[in-house]
C-alpha cells in the first residue's frame, strides 16, 4: 500500500464528518471555541460621536476661541444640551458630544479663567479627539463570521457588540482506547514484560485546551473479540481514538477489530516519520483515528490529525496546526520517502533538533517545543538553513 501525503490524509480526515450541532453558550463559557453562524452587531459602536479625552466640546470652526462653557456630558451622566456659536462643553472620555460640536480641545491645551475657556496650542482639526458614532462597527453589520476563533478580542468585540451568549458547537465527546497486552495502569509497579500505558494521560493533557469531552475506557487486551466490543460501545462518542496496535504484527489487530464492530476504514499508513501506521475511518457516525502506540508517534500524529480533527468538528475553518519559518542552528541529514517531524526547541540563535529522534524517545519528545518539518526527499540540510517549524506551546 503507498503511503498518503499528510495533507491529503488531513484533508480526508476533515471529510469524515460534519461538524457537531449548535448550542447557544452564554459569552463566559465561549472562550477557546469558535462561532458557528455568522455573528451581527445588534448595535453601533460608538453609539454617538463620543469624546476620546477629557476637555471642552467645541466648533473646531471657532478656534482659538474664547468660548463660554455651559454645560457638561459624562459617561453614563445625562445627554448634553446642544451648543450656540461661541459655547464649549466641559467633556469626559466616553461621553457624547453635545449637537453642533465636532471637536474635543484637551484640557491640557485650554486656559480657564471662570467659565471662559482660549486654546493655547496650535490649529485644531474638525473631528480631532472624536469617536465616530458607529465608526468602529455599525448595527447590522458583520461582526465575525462562521468559523472564528473566539479569544479574547472577539469575546470584547461580541459582547460589545450587544451579545450576552453565541452560537458554538456542543463539545466533542472523544472515547480513548489504549490497546496493549503489555500495558499496565499508570502509577502501577511494572514487571518484567509491562509498561505504564501513558499515552492516553498524554492524549487527555494534549485535548485539555479543547472543549471535548474525554472519555478513558482503559486499557484494551489484544483479543479481537473484546477489543471489537470495545468499538462498540465507543461508538457513542464522535471521536474513538485508539493507540496502539496499528502497523503489520502479528497483534496488531485494531484494524481488524473496527471492521469486525461494523468500522469501515477511510485510510491507513502515511508518509511521515513517525506515524506511519495511522488509520481512520468511520464507526456509526463516530470518527476513528487509530494512533501508532509508539509515544512519540501517538504524540505527532495527534498534534496533526486528532487536534485539528476536534477544532473541524467545533466549526473552526482553519483547524491545521499553524507553522512558522525558522533556522537551523545544526545540519540535518537528507529525509527518507517520508515527511520528518523532528522534535527540536527554540534558542535565540535557531532551532536545535534533538539528538534522538527514536519513535520512542520519551525523554527528548518532553524536551522539545517544536517540531521541523522536512518534506519527503529533501537533501541534506547545513547551519543557517531556513525550514518550517510547527510550534507546539
Ligand atoms: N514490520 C514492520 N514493523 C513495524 C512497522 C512496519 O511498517 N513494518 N511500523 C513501525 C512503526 S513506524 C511504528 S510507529 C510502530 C507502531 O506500531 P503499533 O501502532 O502497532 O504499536 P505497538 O506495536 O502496539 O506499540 C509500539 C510501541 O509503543 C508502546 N506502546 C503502545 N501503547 C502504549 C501506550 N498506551 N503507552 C505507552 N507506550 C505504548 C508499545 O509497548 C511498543 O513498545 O510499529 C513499527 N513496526
Ligand atoms: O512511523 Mo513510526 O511512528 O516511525 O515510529
Amino acid at each position: 500500500m503507498s503511503l498518503l501525503p499528510v495533507a491529503e490524509a488531513q484533508r480526508r480526515l476533515m471529510a469524515l464528518a460534519e461538524p457537531l450541532p449548535t448550542e447557544d453558550m452564554p459569552i463566559p463559557a465561549c472562550a477557546g471555541r469558535w462561532l458557528t453562524r455568522d455573528l451581527q452587531a445588534l448595535r453601533d459602536q460608538p453609539w454617538a460621536d463620543l469624546s476620546a479625552m477629557d476637555g471642552y466640546a467645541i466648533r473646531a470652526a471657532e478656534w482659538p476661541g474664547p468660548w463660554q462653557v455651559t454645560g457638561e456630558s459624562a459617561a453614563g451622566g445625562s445627554l448634553p444640551s446642544a451648543l450656540a456659536p461661541g459655547q464649549a462643553c466641559r467633556i469626559f472620555t466616553g461621553a457624547p458630544l453635545p449637537e453642533g460640536a465636532d471637536s474635543v480641545l484637551i484640557q491640557e491645551d485650554a486656559a480657564r479663567e471662570g467659565h471662559v475657556i482660549r486654546s493655547t496650542e496650535g490649529p485644531l482639526a474638525r473631528g480631532r479627539n472624536v469617536r465616530p458614532a458607529a465608526s468602529d462597527f455599525g448595527k447590522g453589520g458583520l461582526l465575525l463570521p462562521a468559523g472564528t476563533a473566539l479569544g479574547p478580542a472577539q469575546i470584547a468585540l461580541a459582547v460589545l457588540g450587544g451579545h450576552g451568549s453565541l452560537p458554538v458547537a456542543r463539545p466533542a465527546r472523544i472515547a480513548l482506547l489504549s490497546t496493549g497486552d503489555e500495558l499496565v495502569p499508570p502509577g502501577t509497579p511494572a514487571r518484567p514484560g509491562q509498561l505504564p500505558a501513558s499515552n492516553a494521560p498524554m492524549l487527555a493533557a494534549l485535548l485539555g485546551g479543547l472543549p471535548c469531552e474525554v472519555v478513558d475506557l482503559g486499557i484494551i487486551r489484544d483479543d479481537l473479540d473484546s477489543m471489537a466490543a470495545i468499538f462498540s460501545r465507543a461508538g457513542q462518542a464522535d471521536i474513538i481514538v485508539s493507540t496502539g496496535g496499528a502497523s503489520v504484527g502479528d497483534h496488531d489487530i485494531v484494524r481488524p477489530a473496527f471492521t469486525k464492530a461494523g468500522g469501515s476504514l477511510d485510510f491507513w499508513k502515511i508518509r511521515m516519520r513517525p506515524g506511519k501506521p495511522l488509520m481512520a475511518g468511520t464507526l456509526g457516525s463516530a470518527v476513528f483515528l487509530g494512533l501508532p502506540g509508539n509515544p512519540v508517534s501517538a504524540f505527532v500524529t495527534a498534534t496533526l490529525f486528532l487536534l485539528p480533527l476536534v477544532r473541524h468538528l467545533m466549526g473552526s475553518v482553519a483547524p491545521l496546526p499553524r507553522t512558522a519559518p525558522a533556522t537551523l542552528t545544526a545540519p540535518l541529514p537528507a529525509t527518507g520517502e517520508r515527511d520528518d517531524y523532528l522534535r527540536a526547541y527554540r534558542s535565540e540563535a535557531g532551532i536545535v533538533s534533538l539528538t534522538s529522534q527514536d519513535s520512542a524517545a520519551t525523554a527528548a519528545m518532553a524536551m522539545a517545543d517544536c517540531l521541523i518539518i522536512r518534506p519527503a526527499g529533501s537533501p541534506p540540510a547545513v547551519a543557517g538553513d531556513a525550514v518550517t517549524i510547527l510550534p507546539l506551546a
